[in-house]
């Protein structure tokens, strides 16, 4: 069906940066598997400037002005903007907690980026205040959205290809040249939430939840944990964390770092009865399975999609919104709040406290 033959959903784009830019483009990308028809209708940025950038770079140059989101320097004026059904929050993690809050009061579905907030009290926050007016919030887990992570379930809980699942090692690790960014970057820069495992560590303890467990929020178990961080001024730019679930006899080794590269095999799941291993750009971009079982012949199996897939996430969050849902069944809001205060005992570990914990 042609996208505006499906129902509206309008988005407020908050940020004119790496990912607001990765999010709205994706959006814009005409697929025959749409479930609406995405408009962006505003942006909230800090200059006017910036917002001529962002639009130049995800509206192709032939677009008619009529399509292009009205540019706000003041993030306010986007909750407050009728012709937005849902606000997309795409800024340091430091401001998602008072955004959510304030998108919340005015009405306004949110969508907010990875970690939803810096710690499980902000979490609980914005869950209170999502469900005191009644509005459809979820954190932007993106990754657990893609058609491989739905097979990789399949295979290892309904078809248990490997037989028991036994262990896992994960590891996200990008060089982000940590010595020569400003201490005011927000990988650095405590107040902003800075580190590795509120950025990027969040990813391996989303695949160990999911390999490990299978379930989520209120249904998923608890694992017992233990991390060592290597904190240097103040924030963690190396982590290492051991998540055991004694009861189902299966334990997970996370690792994630700010400086070193990763390999493309971020994933490697083993069971009683063989391995899957998973690959990609980034353990949040994941493209092949590999399945080795035992006695048979490997199978790889590659997924190619337009764009970076952020459409996949858009998509279900749109229809869940469209169908009147408060909350997503793949990221409900207690797999938020659980895994914030997952978080919030790694960094008791490993000693990374943020100005919000206080
Ligand atoms: N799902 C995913 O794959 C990804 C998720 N993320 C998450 O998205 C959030 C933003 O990350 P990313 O896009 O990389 O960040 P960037 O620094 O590239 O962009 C953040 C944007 O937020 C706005 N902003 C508002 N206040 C500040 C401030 N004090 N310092 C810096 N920027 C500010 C700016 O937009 P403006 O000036 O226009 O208002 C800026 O461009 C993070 O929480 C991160 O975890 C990040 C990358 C990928
Ligand atoms: O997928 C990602 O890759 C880069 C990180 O900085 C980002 O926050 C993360 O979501």
């Amino acid at each position: 069906m042609a996208s505006n033959q499906l129902p509206p959903i309008r988005w407020g784009i908050l940020g004119t940066g790496w990912v607001s830019t990765r999010f709205a483009a994706d959006l814009l990308i005409s697929r025959s598997s749409a479930t609406a028809h995405h408009k962006i209708t505003a942006l909230g940025t800090s200059s006017q400037e910036k917002g001529a950038g962002f639009l130049t770079t995800v509206f192709p140059s032939s677009s008619p002005d009529s399509i292009k989101p009205k540019i706000y320097t003041n993030y306010g004026d986007v909750y407050i903007d009728p012709e937005v059904d849902i606000v997309y929050i795409g800024t340091p993690h430091s401001y998602h907690k008072e955004q959510c809050l304030a998108a919340i009061a005015a009405g306004k579905h949110v969508l907010c980026e990875k970690p939803f907030t810096i710690n499980a009290a902000e979490a609980e926050e914005v869950v209170a205040a999502a469900k005191a007016k009644g509005v459809y919030v979820m954190e932007a887990v993106w990754t657990r959205f893609f058609p491989l992570v739905l097979d990789l379930k399949r295979l290892l809980h309904s078809e248990k290809i490997i037989g028991d699942i036994q262990r896992l090692t994960c590891d996200f690790s990008l060089d982000k040249e940590m010595e020569t960014l400003p201490a005011s970057h927000r990988y650095k820069d405590i107040n902003l939430g800075g580190g590795a495992l509120l950025d990027i560590g969040v990813y391996p303890l989303m695949w160990s939840s999911i390999v490990l467990d299978g379930k989520v929020g209120t249904e998923a178990s608890n694992p017992e944990v233990k991390a060592t961080l290597l904190v240097i001024d103040g924030v963690d730019h190396e982590d290492v964390v051991v998540m055991k679930y004694p009861a189902m006899r299966r334990i997970g080794i996370l690792t994630g770092s700010l400086r070193a590269k990763g390999r493309e095999e971020f994933l490697r799941v083993e069971g009683s009865k063989g391995v899957i291993t998973v690959s990609g750009p980034a353990c949040s971009l994941p493209r092949t399975l590999k399945i080795q079982v035992e006695g048979e012949e490997e199978k790889v199996i590659a997924y190619d999609h337009e764009g970076y897939g952020f459409y996949f996430e858009a998509d279900a969050v749109a229809k869940d919104v469209l169908e009147g849902r408060k909350e997503s069944s793949v990221v409900p809001l207690a797999e938020s709040v659980r895994m914030m205060k997952i978080m919030d005992e790694i960094r008791r570990q490993g000693g990374v406290v943020y100005p919000q914990d206080e």
